[in-house]
């Protein structure tokens, strides 16, 4: 396996490759990141993998200088699942002394995410225009834990006419439910048995809609009742939309909506969704 820093070497080592699958991430690896690396790896030639904490998805108030990181422990998984490069830039090698270009995204970035973390998909976007650019894999791997990003991906691939194919992969989870996480790892023991609500308050809605309730404020209050219930009051949104708008629609959900939490479990703000079938 290739650990490559710069992008002159990246290039080099991915033009030996056949078809690329690429999985991008901001490192501090967990079973998740592995799925879509071994999914990955049965659906190409060769698997590339970027690590790299992008400071522009990140707010000036966000956890950016707390974002754990382990390249040496994530070097070593990533050579165990056989992948064949590591893209592991420094900052400076992508935002380079004289960058300005900016992004500005509406639609399915809008909502959500896109309001809690302002600027925070327009940061998204361009390191993956970048990442797509340097690498030009075939195909690019994505969890759906992080499903508005999926669709904000999926969305930005058409608009800029790129040929690299979007593949959602499902959420990992702990045995409790919890799905993980690189941001799991900060909290405390306590805060950790909490976190699973966030599991039960999705489960709970689902259950709901299976037993015909179809009322979206209802079930949104459902949501939050098992948050509260476990402590967690610091809710940022508990919502029901439409997968393809990212927008809640009156009062009767969609068929196949998609419900989302984002909740701060202690100091650690956690995210989780699950469609409502
Ligand atoms: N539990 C999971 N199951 C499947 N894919 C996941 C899971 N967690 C993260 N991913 C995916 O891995 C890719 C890289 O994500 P990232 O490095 O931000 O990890 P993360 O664990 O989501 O970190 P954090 O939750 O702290 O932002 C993204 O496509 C993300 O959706
Ligand atoms: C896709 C990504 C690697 C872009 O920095 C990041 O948003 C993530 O880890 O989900
Ligand atoms: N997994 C999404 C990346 C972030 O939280 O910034």
């Amino acid at each position: 396996m290739e650990l490559c820093t710069t992008i002159q070497a990246i290039r080099q080592a991915r033009a030996a490759l056949g078809t690329v699958g690429f999985v991008p991430t901001m490192g501090f690896l967990h079973e998740g990141h592995l799925s879509l690396v071994r999914q990955a790896r049965a659906e190409n030639d060769a698997v590339i993998v970027s690590i790299f904490v992008n400071p522009i998805q990140f707010g000036s108030a966000e956890d950016l200088s707390t974002y754990p990181r382990a390249l040496e422990r994530d070097v070593a998984l990533l050579q165990q699942e056989g992948v064949a490069c590591v893209f592991a830039p420094d900052v400076a090698e992508l935002y380079p002394e004289g960058f300005v270009t900016q992004m500005s995204l509406g639609g399915v970035a809008a909502a959500l995410e896109g309001t809690s973390r302002p600027g925070h998909f327009a940061g998204v976007a361009m390191v993956l225009t970048k990442l797509f650019n340097i690498i030009q894999p075939q195909r690019a791997y994505f969890g759906q834990k992080d499903a508005q990003q999926c669709a904000v991906v999926r969305r930005l691939v058409e608009d800029v006419n790129s040929p690299v194919e979007i593949i959602t992969a499902p959420t990992w989870r702990e045995a409790d439910g919890l799905a993980g996480s690189s941001r799991n790892s900060r909290l405390t023991e306590e805060d950790r048995k909490r976190a699973p609500a966030l599991y039960r308050a999705l489960c709970h809605a689902r259950d709901c809609v299976r037993a015909g309730e179809h009322r979206r404020t209802v079930l949104e209050a459902a949501m939050r009742s098992v948050l509260e219930a476990e402590g967690l009051t610091d809710i940022d949104y508990a919502m029901i939309v439409n997968p393809e708008t990212f927008h809640t629609e009156g009062e009767i959900i969609p068929p196949h909506a998609l419900a989302l939490l984002a909740v701060r479990v202690g100091a650690v703000r956690l995210i989780d969704n699950m469609p409502l079938l």
